[in-house]
């Protein structure tokens, strides 16, 4: 068997196609939305996410807000732009590029955000919102999960569902988000302290793997049949001595999977678009 491919990059497009017909209704009534990025420091990597974040907004027609600080930034100076932006009404929504240097404190930071200005989904009160099934902006990464794996025909209701990673942007949201009503998926989230994860994932119907362990989840581990998701990233050296992005799913995966959500082209772009919901969701409510 070969597993179907679930093009997150092409899900991504269709989404922000349909943002830009609600940016244009936005226009009418006089609305801009603007989206918001701090970056601290100069990791080429946070740049390159950051600029492609600016790039889809341009491609949809929110406006960019762009707050740059040297990677020796005082946390006094970091306070300093987020009230500004909190400020700011042309900034529906913003994001602080993390991860963040080590002299600051990140949780400090991702608390200063105005709850109601979380781009991302990641303030407290908004994953408390999502504990308690209040509306709020939902985290980008385990939305565009669920959209992609909507627009795919892929069932939730009544499915099993194995998390691998309890981390606060991926694994932990997107248990709560799978749970709700709405989703009625069976969730078992998987973490370092899992006994037998092979176990787990074998019985599950859905395997969405977000540990950061490059080829952490092999053929033998999955039900033949089974819809895969690799939400790892982690950068590696190749053996040409080039630096690379690998997943958590071993290739051979999609030899045994029915269908799996590649990296690249699968979350990172659905996480993107959602980013992009979340602010004109935001710009709406003006
Ligand atoms: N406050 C904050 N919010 C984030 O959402 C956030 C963050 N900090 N820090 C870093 C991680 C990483 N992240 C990615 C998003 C998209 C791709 C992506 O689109 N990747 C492409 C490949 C790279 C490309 O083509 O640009 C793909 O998977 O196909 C990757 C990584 C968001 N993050």
């Amino acid at each position: 068997m070969t597993a179907t491919l679930l093009d997150g990059k092409a899900t991504a497009a269709e989404i922000k196609d349909e943002l830009r017909i609600r940016v244009k209704a936005l226009a009418e009534r006089g609305i801009i939305p603007g989206l918001g990025t701090v970056l601290v420091g100069a990791d080429p990597g946070s740049q390159a996410y950051v600029n492609g974040k600016h790039r889809d907004c341009a491609e949809v027609g929110i406006a960019s807000i762009r707050r740059e600080l040297p990677a020796d930034a005082t946390q006094q100076q970091v306070d300093d732009v987020l009230a500004e932006l909190n400020a700011d009404p042309a900034c529906h929504g913003y994001i602080v590029q993390l991860p963040l240097p080590a002299h600051l404190d990140t949780q400090r930071v991702l608390e200063l955000i105005d709850p109601d200005k979380d781009a991302d989904g990641l303030h407290p009160v908004n994953l408390g919102r999502l504990v308690l099934g209040y509306d709020g902006p939902l985290p980008c990464t385990p939305r565009g999960i669920v959209e992609l794996l909507r627009r795919h025909d892929v069932a939730l209701r009544g499915a099993t569902v194995a998390v691998v990673g309890r981390g606060n942007t991926v694994g932990r949201p997107l248990g709560l988000l799978l749970t709700r009503r709405s989703e009625n998926a069976t969730v078992t989230l998987c973490h370092t302290g899992t006994l037998d994860l092979a176990a787990h994932t074998r019985a599950a119907d859905i395997v969405i793997v977000a540990a950061g362990v490059p080829g952490l989840l092999t053929a033998e581990m999955i039900n033949p049949g089974a819809v895969v998701v690799d939400v790892g990233i982690t950068r590696v050296i190749g053996a040409d001595g080039k630096g690379r992005y690998t997943g958590d799913v071993d290739p051979e995966v999609a030899e045994t999977a029915g269908a799996l959500v590649p990296m690249p082209g699968g979350v990172g772009p659905m996480t993107r678009a959602m980013l992009l919901t979340n602010v004109v969701e935001r710009a709406e409510r003006d």
